[in-house]
């Protein structure tokens, strides 16, 4: 189903102000939206993004079913988020992908309604104001992630060591050690241009504690890698479920 977002104010490096139809079903701050390039305002306000992450928090990586995540230790403040529209640090525990059976779609934020082949998104929680992400992912200013968008093109040397784990979790249930896995190499070169919001999880619970950042410049992967997550999705059986 489409969710479509309530007309209001987005706090945003070029915001889109949403004048769009209000269908939301449950909440009034609902994720994925499309994001209406030409009614993005800049904001001065907004500070560069700020991210810190130690390669060596990264454990595990697991086959949730429809998509993996990489999984960090988030019990101390080693790999973290601030700046951009952020008041707090916020700490990295995971991120997963977002892909589509076919190149044609896959993301799901949209830019003008333009659909991406996958998105990537990092998830952070607010270790200033909470002790645990359980608790923060219920709180509206609990959560911040980042969204990236992927397109097919150039091989992406940083993604390939996450491909090359790929075989070893490719039915739904397995997992994997993962380390050494700087996610900052999975971001754009300009990480300066991007649009926030405050939304949702983008699948259920659909807890309304997300500040989205998601980043205006996409980053590329080769059809060899995109065929390798493919994999994955093929050998995990039943419906997706979430995370
Ligand atoms: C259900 C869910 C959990 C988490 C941590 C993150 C998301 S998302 N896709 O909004 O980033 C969804
Ligand atoms: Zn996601």
């Amino acid at each position: 189903c489409s969710k479509v977002q309530e007309a209001g104010e987005y706090n945003t490096k070029m915001h889109p102000m949403w004048q769009g139809p209000l269908v939301v079903p449950g909440g009034d701050r609902q994720s994925p939206i499309d994001i209406v390039v030409r009614k993005s305002v800049f904001d001065s306000e907004l500070k560069p993004l700020l991210t810190n992450y130690d390669p060596r928090t990264c454990q595990q990586i697991w086959n949730n079913g429809y998509s993996f995540l990489v999984e960090y230790d988030d019990t101390a403040d080693k790999s973290t988020l601030e700046g951009g529209p952020l008041q707090d640090k916020f700490r990295l525990c995971q991120f997963h992908f977002h892909w589509g059976e076919s190149n044609a779609w896959g993301s799901e934020h949209t830019l003008d309604r333009r659909l991406f082949p996958a998105e990537l998104h990092l998830v952070h929680w607010n270790s200033n104001k909470y002790s645990l992400f359980e608790e923060a992912v219920m709180e509206e200013n609990g959560l911040a992630v980042i969204g990236v968008f992927l397109k097919v093109g150039k091989r992406h040397e940083g993604l390939q060591k996450l491909v090359d784990a790929l075989p070893a979790i490719r039915h739904k249930g397995s997992v994997v050690e993962f380390t050494k896995f700087d996610p900052a190499c999975l971001l754009p070169t300009n990480t300066d241009d991007y649009w926030t919001y405050h939304g949702s999880l983008t699948t259920p619970p659909l807890t309304e504690s997300v500040t989205w950042i998601v980043m205006k410049q996409h980053i590329e992967v080769s059809h060899d890698q995109v065929c390798e997550v493919y994999e994955v999705k093929y050998f995990s059986h039943g419906c997706y479920q979430g995370f």
